[in-house]
């Protein structure tokens, strides 16, 4: 018979608590405050204690510390309201031995308590408060997908294994690697996030371990790589599928003997640093086909994160919605309000370009919008622009392109054009001409609709805002 406190104002959850496990036969105490709850900690030796975040008086969180101090090594599990990251977080770091999100199954909780019973030790406490998790970099959503998301940020954070977080492109992947980081002891060193599918293979060598001068023609300094720069923090190594073979067995030997050596060098150098991969591609089959080395996968990916599709998490969407226009990238004077319409209108939406295809349109309806209240008209047409990467699983995925008359228009009478064109004596290259006839109308037509932001004009062109500035000159368009 084990001794359990549950500290909570809450009657009702104190008084299912109580039925379940005193029908396990354990003996249940209970507090409404977490000052009584202490006041009882010390009175005599107990073996759990659950405990709510919200209490009145002293907080879940803050009363974590004078909990361990009286109940030593006991398990402590908490229970919240929120279930946000940086509750999770720190509960994880405050020592608790897991938390519960209300509303609970009561199966479950019991189940939980139960192992956390069978659990002789509890984890270490790890110093430092975060601050809240919000700002750009916030990871937004408290479906049961995010929940057990942040639950596995908040165990490996404190930890420094490499974490492989793998997923379809657009779910955050990135995100989570920097609040892995933020999490971290390492939280004061620097986070270097590096995409090893946009550098030239020749250059990723030098990039990730530097190199030395003369090394080769155009090296005229030495330079040091990303794996030492990062010094005491961490690295992203993004789209980890695609580093080439040969550089994945200097990878590996820099994994497993914590060095790198530079190009042109024979010395390696100590490197300090936690690894974080990510890739959208599925490395079990590149590791089958030979693309992928089995050795390094498994060095990388000592604890794994699936970030969950958009799809299977469906009611985060008007959270996230709100908090890319509280956030949004485009100069506005207020933030519009979506109308329950929109709103229903982006949760039947497939989503396969997930929370990155999610910001563009609810972005794009701010603008489109005016400061009015965001109706179905002003979204952009599902699916717009969209090159879906990863695997399409779960539910609702795979949306085909609508029969299009005006493109098959448009084609017919480019087709005709070229072959009217083609044969022009003295006209500059074809491909050029076809530019300058098609991109002037495209440019207009995409300033308009962002009423001359050309931000938002380059961003949904998917281009450099200064190819953009170039393009216009070059057309003469205002
Ligand atoms: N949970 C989330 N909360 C808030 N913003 C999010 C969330 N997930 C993704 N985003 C936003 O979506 C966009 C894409 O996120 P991110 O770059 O982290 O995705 P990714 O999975 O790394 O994509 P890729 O595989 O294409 O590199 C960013 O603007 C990011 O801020």
């Amino acid at each position: 018979m084990s001794r359990i406190l549950i500290v909570d104002d809450e009657a009702s959850i104190c008084w299912s608590f109580r039925e379940s496990f005193s029908d396990l036969g354990h003996e249940v105490e209970v507090a409404s405050s977490a000052e009584e709850g202490l006041r009882i900690a010390a009175s005599g030796p107990l073996d759990a204690v659950v405990l709510d975040v919200r209490l009145p008086g002293m907080d879940g969180l803050s009363a974590l510390g004078p909990f361990r101090e009286r109940i030593g090594p006991a398990p402590i599990i908490i229970i919240t309201a929120f279930g946000d990251l940086d509750t999770a977080v720190r509960a994880m770091e405050g020592g608790a031995f897991d938390y519960l999100v209300k509303p609970f199954d009561l199966d479950q909780a019991t189940a939980l308590v139960t192992r956390a019973l069978a659990s002789s030790a509890a984890p270490q406490a790890v110093p430092g408060d975060d601050g809240p998790d919000s700002g750009p970099d916030a990871l937004i959503g408290n479906s049961p997908a995010m929940q057990e998301l942040f639950k596995q940020i908040a165990l490996v954070a404190p930890t420094d294994v490499p974490v492989l977080i793998t997923g379809e492109s657009g779910t955050g992947k990135e995100l989570i690697a920097r609040a892995i980081h933020r999490h971290s002891r390492r939280r004061s060193g620097p986070f270097l996030p590096v995409c090893l599918a946009a550098l030239n293979p020749n250059l990723v060598e030098g990039e990730l371990f530097g190199h030395v001068r003369g090394s080769f023609t155009g090296a005229t300094h030495d330079r040091r790589g990303l794996l030492e720069l990062a010094g005491g923090g961490s690295v992203l190594l993004d789209e980890v599928g695609d580093i080439p073979l040969d550089l994945q067995v200097k990878l590996l030997r820099a994994v497993e003997h914590r060095e790198a050596t530079p190009v042109g060098d024979a010395r390696p150098r100590r490197i300090d640093v936690r690894l974080v991969a990510a890739t959208n591609r599925p490395l079990a089959e590149l590791m089958k086909s030979g693309e992928f080395r089995q050795d390094l996968f498994f060095r990388l990916s000592v604890f794994q994160i699936e970030a969950p599709p958009l799809r299977a998490r469906r009611d985060d969407i008007p959270l996230l919605a709100a908090h890319f226009l509280r956030s949004c990238r485009f100069a506005m004077t207020t933030s519009p309000e979506i109308t329950p319409e929109a709103l229903a209108e982006l949760r039947r939406r497939p989503w396969e370009g997930n929370v990155r295809e999610l910001r563009n349109a609810v972005e794009h309806a701010a603008v489109v919008s005016r400061g009015q209240p965001i109706r179905p008209e002003h979204l952009p047409p599902a699916g717009l622009g969209l090159a879906p990467s990863g695997p399409a699983s779960g539910d609702g995925g795979g949306t085909s392109p609508p029969a299009d008359d005006d493109a098959r228009a448009i084609a017919d009478r480019l087709s005709a054009w070229a072959a009217r064109e083609v044969a022009r004596p003295g006209a500059a290259p074809l491909h050029e001409r076809f530019l300058d006839l098609a991109e002037p109308p495209l440019l207009r037509a995409v300033l308009d609709l962002y009423q001359g932001n050309r931000a938002a004009a380059a961003q949904v062109l998917g281009i450099h805002r200064a190819t953009l500035r170039q393009k216009l000159r070059k057309y003469g368009i205002q």
